[in-house]
Order: C-alpha cells, then structure tokens, then sequence
C-alpha cells in the first residue's frame, strides 16, 4: 500500500542549550535520519573552528559584512552571543517552509523569543540541559576546538543561557546520546501530526466521507 500524504504546514524546530551540552550532535542525528527537516545555516561573524565549512556550518562573514545584511533586514532574527554576532538569514527558511519541509535552528534564547515574537503558532522549541556541571565542562574540553579560555569563558555563561529554559515548549537533559535523540524524535513526530498543522485534512477527510 503507498503512503498516504497529507499535506501539512512546516514547522520551525528550535534547539538551545549552552554551549557543548549536545545541541550539534543532536541535530546533526535528526538531519541525517529525517528528509523533511533541513537545517537554518546561520551568519556569524565569530572566526571558523577547525573542519568548519563557509556555507554548510555557517556563513562566515565580516562584521561589516554581517551589519550590511542587518540594514538590508535580511535576516529572520539576529543577536549578540559571547562576543559575536548571529543571524538567521531569512530567504531560505522561508523556502523551505514554501516547500513543506521543517527548519531545524540552533540559535540562542534571544533568537528564539524574537522567533516566537513573529512566528508563534509555527515554533516548536527545545532547551537541552547538560546532566551536570562537571560534564558540560569535560565536553566543552573534549571538542578541544577552542582555546582553554573560551571554554572558560562559555562555562562562565552556561549559567545565563541556562537561566531561559522556562521559556521553552520541550527540555531535554542529555545524558545519553540514544535516549535524546529518540524523545527529540518523538517530539517532532507528535507536533507533525497536530491538527492545525495538517492543513490536508479538510479535504482528506471531505474524500473519505464521499467515498462511504
Ligand atoms: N540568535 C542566534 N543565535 C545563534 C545563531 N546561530 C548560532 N547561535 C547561537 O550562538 C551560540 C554560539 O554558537 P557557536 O559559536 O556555534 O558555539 P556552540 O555553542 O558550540 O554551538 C549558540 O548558543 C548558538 O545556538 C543565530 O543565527 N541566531
Ligand atoms: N550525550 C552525550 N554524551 C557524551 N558526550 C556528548 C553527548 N552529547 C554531546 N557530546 C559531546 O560533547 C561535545 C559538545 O557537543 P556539541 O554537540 O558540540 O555541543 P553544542 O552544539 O551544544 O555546543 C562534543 O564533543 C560531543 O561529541
């Protein structure tokens, strides 16, 4: 039997954490297993880490660069995180929900009030907690792509990102890989399938009824 489709509205998928509590690992699981979802590559104008892609991690830009395109307001939303700035550039989130896929963002507090602020009904947002102190700072260690004083520095502001996750839809403490990955799934499946998003199903429904 072929699957049936029903049309639905996408859906803005937000995860936030503080730095190195698993965020990347996560989504980069939930893009590979899922083709309905694809990823907001965001701008930023912090330096590239090593393995680092322009275009596929981030758009690398100046700050110049990155003010150009706040005053051509091409950006979704856009925030100060440490000492960089970020941004999601509209144009192609607004494709890809066009198209009927999801967007997947990891962006910070900021940016996810402001996300909810102009597009409410359609955010669907995460926090994901590290299992404790010791272990958020022995995985920012273990990434070993920054310097021992950013990775002191982002300790140090784990504790203000941190203190928003009272303002999310979902929270995750991430301990195990496999069990995080499996109840952000579940997640994502149960808001697929909310009756306002499945906008087919008037006339799904309309055809059944026909046919009885
Ligand atoms: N508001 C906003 N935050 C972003 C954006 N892109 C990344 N961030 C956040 O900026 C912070 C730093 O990101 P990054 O430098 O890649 O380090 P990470 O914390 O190890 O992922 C994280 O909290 C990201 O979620 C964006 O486009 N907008
Ligand atoms: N549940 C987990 N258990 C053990 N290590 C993890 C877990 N989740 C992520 N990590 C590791 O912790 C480090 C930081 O994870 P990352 O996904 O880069 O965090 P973030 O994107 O939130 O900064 C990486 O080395 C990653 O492999």
């Amino acid at each position: 039997m072929s699957e049936i489709s029903i049309n639905r509205r996408g859906l803005m998928f937000v995860m936030s954490s503080p730095s190195g509590a698993g965020k990347t690992t996560l989504s980069r699981g939930l893009l590979e297993t899922d083709a309905e979802i694809v990823m907001s590559v965001s701008a930023t104008t912090r330096a590239p880490r090593p393995g680092e892609v322009d275009g596929k991690d981030y758009y690398f830009a100046s700050v110049e660069e990155f003010g150009l395109m706040v005053n051509r307001r091409e950006f979704l939303e856009h925030a100060k995180v440490f000492d960089n700035y970020y941004g999601t550039p509209k144009a192609p989130v607004e494709e890809a929900l066009a198209s009927g896929q999801d967007v997947l963002f990891d962006i910070d507090w900021q940016g996810t009030q402001q996300l909810k602020q102009n597009a409410g009904a359609d955010v669907v947002s995460i926090f994901i907690l590290p299992p404790s102190t010791q272990e958020l700072e022995r995985r920012l260690h273990s990434r070993a792509q920054d310097s021992a004083e950013v990775v002191a520095s982002r300790m140090s502001k784990a504790a203000d990102e941190m203190s928003h996750w009272a303002e999310y839809d979902y929270i995750i403490v991430n301990q195990d890989i496999a069990q995080s990955s499996a109840q952000i799934r579940a997640i994502l499946d149960a808001e697929r399938l909310k009756r306002p998003r499945q906008t087919g199903l008037d006339g799904f429904v309309k055809g059944l009824r026909e046919g009885l």
